[in-house]
């Protein structure tokens, strides 16, 4: 799922549309600002959805995020594969 999305957010990147919130997102005016905003905003509804232990919008707040990071993920060129090995490379 997440090898899926990122793809289509790489090729919203390549393809803009105007209706694409993601190119919104890469190519708006506040530039990277606008992602990292979204990422803290999202980041800060999750954790009230926990601290208030609502399931459902911890599910919802939770592919908020997900989906931010990806976006900032893709405007910076790092690739999901990178995040993986990083992973890896913690295993113990
Ligand atoms: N998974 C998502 C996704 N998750 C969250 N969001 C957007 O993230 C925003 C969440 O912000 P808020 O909850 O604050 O809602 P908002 O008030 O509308 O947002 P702002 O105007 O304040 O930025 C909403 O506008 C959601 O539509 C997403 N937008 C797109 N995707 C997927 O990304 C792909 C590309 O989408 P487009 O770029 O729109 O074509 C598609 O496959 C979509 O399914």
């Amino acid at each position: 799922m997440l090898d899926e999305l990122y793809n289509i957010l790489v090729d919203r990147k390549l393809n803009p549309r105007p209706e694409s919130y993601t190119a919104k997102l890469l190519y708006g005016e506040k530039g990277i600002n606008a992602i990292l905003e979204k990422i803290g905003e999202e980041a800060t509804e999750l954790v009230i959805a926990a601290k208030d232990g609502k399931r459902e919008e911890i599910i919802y707040e939770t592919a908020d995020l997900l989906y931010h990071i990806l976006v900032l993920l893709v405007a910076l060129d790092i690739r999901l594969e990178e995040i993986w090995n990083e992973l890896e490379r913690r295993k113990r």
